[in-house]
């Protein structure tokens, strides 16, 4: 009975009596539907109403069933009352139909002394009747809601027999403005009010200064952000410094020679990577600054060395190689690595107390690019999260125990490695971990040490070792958020929906 005329369905009730109490007068009212209705007239001053607030009890399901059939040991003692030669257990279990009640009533049956065991181990009546006195408060509170004993409530509330629910009931009065119907009443003033004068006699609609306002939107991270601010705080956390995210363009230089990806690389593939067509070619690396004092020409010497006659013990891949094609832009490539090999050859001319490189560990998140097919989980860009660690004395078991706490720090446990190969990285390991949703187990990163044809050009220590990894930013949002789509993501249709109503994502409720 939640009907517009319910208010005035409240003026001719509170007139035929007065005062009325809510839960009398409209039992079936929805709560929210009556406080609205009530609120409407109290705030014209026609009712007033007081609020009642009292616990009731009500029976949960096993309560009820007491309530219609008896307690379990009644049951039970009524049914070996009636066997004049006493029952065997199995016998009074096939009779009451439930094992589990004939068990518990049995051994309530014992205690009251209702039953007793004959000489040959049956069970038997000891009386012709009983008080079931579960029974007889079940019906009570179904009855009347409450018991007239706290003590005995609390034990069935613990036996979970009862629970407690919160009943608000209205007392309502007639208020000082009382009238069978609600005035017209005006909302704004308008033109016309003014000009006709009609505005001094019209019924204003009062103001509800407890109303509360229309939901602002305050602005919310997307998603990607949030877990993009989850990861940095993860790596300042972890002693890492942040490379710097400012290129979208790279040499292949950096991109692939330096970090020993042969020329024939399918990577390097125009299928794989976007080229720029103007302009198409960069300039040899150099320094950028004056404080730069390192030797480009010998770096660029020993990359061509390596990768085509090898050196520094590796017998590189023995193909001509070729400085235009080092040269060529692209759109920086499936990954973020490119940075890292320019921070690593930086590292390579720092001096630590000890005149040698120090310690370092670096991290970025970024976006990169690739030539592929658009589909639900590929977008022709996404982000990569990267990180490295150089340090002396490093082992594969070190990079390990690193994955596990870093991405532990994520929540994510259980992972697994799996043997990869990258042309940068030896050994290299894929990192996988156990997906709940999914139930199977998903890749989460790729890792390895750096190979020495990569570090030893730079001139960075044979006995520094380097560990790098690298993930997409976007797997683990869509795993956290729930998203299928990689394109409700990013991409070119932006959907402020798409953040406004994710509530996980909205600021005000992080
Ligand atoms: N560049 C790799 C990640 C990686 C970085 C550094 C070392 C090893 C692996 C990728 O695209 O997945």
């Amino acid at each position: 009975m939640a009907s517009a005329d319910l208010p005035i369905e409240i003026l001719h009730a509170l007139d035929k009596s007065t005062p009325l109490l809510s839960s009398e007068a409209f039992p079936n009212v929805k709560f929210l539907d009556l406080k609205s209705a009530l609120d409407r007239l109290a705030s014209r001053e026609m009712i007033r109403y007081d609020t009642l607030e009292r616990e009731e009890a009500i029976l949960e399901p096993e309560g009820e069933q007491i309530a219609a059939n008896g307690s379990h040991e009644a049951r039970v003692f009524e049914v070996l009352r009636k066997a004049v030669e006493g029952l065997t257990v199995q016998e009074l279990e096939k009779e009451i139909g439930d094992k589990n009640i004939t068990k518990l009533g049995q051994g309530k049956a014992f205690k009251e002394k209702w039953i007793s065991k004959t000489k040959d181990g049956k069970l038997q009546a000891t009386k012709d009747s009983i008080d079931d006195l579960t029974q007889q408060q079940m019906q009570t509170i179904q009855n009347t809601k409450t018991l007239p004993d706290p003590k005995v409530l609390a034990e069935l509330k613990k036996r979970k027999l009862v629970r407690m629910e919160k009943v608000i009931t209205f007392k309502l009065h007639k208020g000082p403005k009382f009238a069978l119907e609600i005035p017209e009443e005006a909302i704004d003033l308008t033109p016309e009010m003014i000009a006709n004068g009609s505005w001094k006699t019209v019924t204003w609609k009062p103001y509800n200064f407890k109303a509360r306002g229309a939901d602002q939107y305050a602005g919310a991270l997307h998603p990607l952000n949030k877990v993009r601010a989850e990861f940095r705080q993860i790596f300042f956390e972890m002693g890492f410094e942040e490379m710097p995210t400012d290129k979208y363009v790279e040499s292949g230089f950096w991109n692939f020679d330096a970090l020993f990806v042969p020329q024939q690389h399918p990577a390097r593939d125009m299928q794989d990577t976007f080229f720029i067509s103007d302009p198409k070619v960069a300039d040899p690396p150099r320094a950028e600054s004056a404080e730069d004092k390192r030797d480009y020409d010998t770096y660029w010497d020993d990359v061509r060395a390596v990768h085509q006659n090898g050196k520094y013990g590796s017998i590189g891949y023995r193909y001509p190689w070729s400085g235009d094609e080092s040269l060529r832009l692209v759109l920086r490539r499936t990954h973020t690595t490119a940075i890292s090999a320019n921070m690593l050859y930086k590292l390579a001319s720092k001096k630590g107390p000890d005149g040698r490189p120090p310690p370092a560990r670096y991290f970025s998140i970024d976006r990169v690019f690739r030539n592929e097919t658009v589909d639900n989980t590929h977008l022709a860009e996404f982000h990569q999260v990267e990180g490295v660690i150089a340090d002396y004395g490093l082992t594969l078991g070190g990079l390990m125990e690193f994955m596990v706490v870093f991405f532990g720090r994520m929540g994510l446990t259980d992972l697994k490695f799996k043997p990869a190969y990258n042309p940068y990285t030896e050994p290299s390991m894929e990192i996988f971990a156990w997906h709940q949703g999914l139930g199977k187990l998903v890749e989460i990163g790729n890792s390895g040490m750096f190979r020495p044809e990569m570090l030893e050009p730079m001139g960075l220590p044979k006995d520094l070792r380097v560990y790098g990894w690298g993930l997409s930013l976007e797997r683990p949002t869509m795993i956290k958020y729930g998203i299928s789509n990689i394109r409700d993501l990013l991409g070119h249709k932006v959907d402020l929906g798409f953040v406004r109503n994710n509530p996980a994502v909205r600021l005000d409720k992080n």
